[in-house]
């Protein structure tokens, strides 16, 4: 098993260190130099040494929320392009969710997914379950079952569609209390949103296109946050997109309420001006929102109140992009770009250092979602699941190069900081000088 000596990078942003991974665990760190393999030739000791000076060193990443489209729309993405596209952004972990085709509904489906990233391997597949049998929000599917299964199903979501319903949320919640899991809600009134186009306000009234009110997404995390303190259990709240979102979520964690929250790379930086255009690339659910909400959900990721950041990579082929605004599908690619979105709004804005970065892409969502093995320290004894990034790279985002198998990005041409130079899954290289392996 060869090693691997990572030296000169700055750990979490903060001092610069060398790191050698032995096998699958990071055998030791140490400030630079004192690790010392001097007078040993690197190849003959089977040891590669990487040069990482300027770079920053993370935990590998943990996306919460990332369509990976198989089984049933291998189209868009598969499980093995997926990964490669997570790969590709940092991460070493990421959650997949529930509306496939069929639904992973049962144990049977969330294990064949699981079976998919354990056989491709470049990075960590843990299948979400459905909370209702068909995301029909009727019956509650076998969630016992998919949590017994081989794919251990811990984070539960009808995501796509809302648990709108009071009384199957209330049992969805007590039912997976028995077992720690939780449920990821996708927090969409459906009858307020019948027909929506976009995110309702100035703009939306100016283009005539159906709005999406925040209320929609408000409501309904103001009734989840209170059935979770009525049930004594936890509760995730799926990309947040509203001020008021933030609010409710704020007053819930201040009434002692177990409540989570992420926020999407694209409700960050993007607002509901750019459906202006008509690209259809900027249809996504939950919209785009204001620059009011923008800054609300930066504040929000920054002081804590919301958890982490989880990409929702929501692939879709050519054609269901490329058509007009009210028959496009809805939603954006995210893994490949996630972590320079993430750069560009919150740690070169200074609201967020590097160390703070690892803690809402990596130790945060891998607590959440309790992926074991992920979201560690970068300390020996630990698996070496790892990520290095150089800040100071800038380039234009150019979706012609992405593993993906979508290209539905609505970056395209922007000009955005940062670049994963390596990515580690236990030791063992997934991209390796920006290529996968
Ligand atoms: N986020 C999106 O815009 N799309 C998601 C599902 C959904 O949340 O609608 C998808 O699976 O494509």
């Amino acid at each position: 098993m060869t090693k691997i000596l990572i030296r000169g990078a700055k750990v979490l942003g903060g001092e610069v260190q060398d790191v050698l991974i032995d096998g699958e665990t990071i055998e030791a760190t140490a400030r630079q130099g004192e690790i010392d393999i001097s007078g040993t030739d690197p190849d003959a000791e089977g040891i590669t040494v990487i040069e990482a000076a300027g770079q920053i060193l993370l935990p590998g990443l943990v996306d919460l929320h990332t369509h990976l489209r198989e089984p049933g729309r291998e189209d868009s993405e598969t499980v093995l392009t997926g990964t490669r596209a997570a790969a590709s952004g940092g991460y070493t972990s990421v959650f997949a969710m529930a509306n496939t085709f069929p639904v992973a509904d049962t144990a049977g489906v969330v294990e064949q997914v699981y079976r998919l990233g354990q056989e491709h391997g470049y990075c960590d597949v843990q299948p979400i379950g459905a909370v209702t049998v068909g995301l029909e929000g009727k019956k509650l599917a076998e969630l016992g079952a998919m949590h017994e299964s081989a794919a251990g199903v811990t984070v539960f979501s009808d995501d796509g569609k809302c648990v709108d319903d009071a009384v199957i949320m209330r049992r969805a919640l007590e039912y997976v209390k028995a077992f720690g899991g939780v449920v990821a809600q996708h927090a969409q009134e459906p009858r307020l949103t019948e027909g929506a186009q976009m995110n309702e306000g100035v703009v939306s009234a100016e283009l005539g296109l159906g709005g999406w009110p925040a209320v929609a997404e408000e409501s309904i995390i103001a009734r989840d946050v209170l059935l979770a303190e009525h049930v004594g259990s936890r509760v995730h709240i799926c990309h947040l997109s509203t001020a008021g979102s933030v609010e409710i979520v704020r007053w819930a964690k201040s009434r002692g309420i177990d409540v989570t929250a992420e926020v999407t790379p694209h409700h960050l930086l993007l607002t509901d001006e750019l459906v202006r255009s008509y690209n259809p690339v900027y249809k996504v659910n939950p919209p785009l929102r204001t620059e009011r909400d923008v800054m609300a959900l930066r504040e929000a990721l920054a002081d804590g109140t919301i958890d982490i950041v989880a990409t929702d990579h929501a692939p879709h082929p050519h054609e269901d992009k490329d058509c007009e605004w009210a028959a496009a599908a809805m939603g954006m690619v995210g893994l490949e770009t996630a972590l320079s979105v993430v750069q560009h709004t919150m740690v070169d804005t200074g609201l967020l250092d590097w160390a703070g970065v690892a803690d809402r892409m990596s130790f945060k969502p891998a607590k959440i979602g309790r992926a074991t093995g992920h979201g560690r320290p970068v300390s020996a004894g630990e698996p070496a699941n790892l990520t290095l990034v150089d800040p100071a790279y800038r380039g234009l985002v150019d979706p012609a190069g992405f593993a993906s198998r979508s290209r539905n990005t609505p970056y395209e041409g922007r000009e955005l900081p940062g670049r994963v130079t390596h990515t580690f899954l236990r030791g063992r290289a997934t991209l390796m000088d920006g290529k996968l392996a």
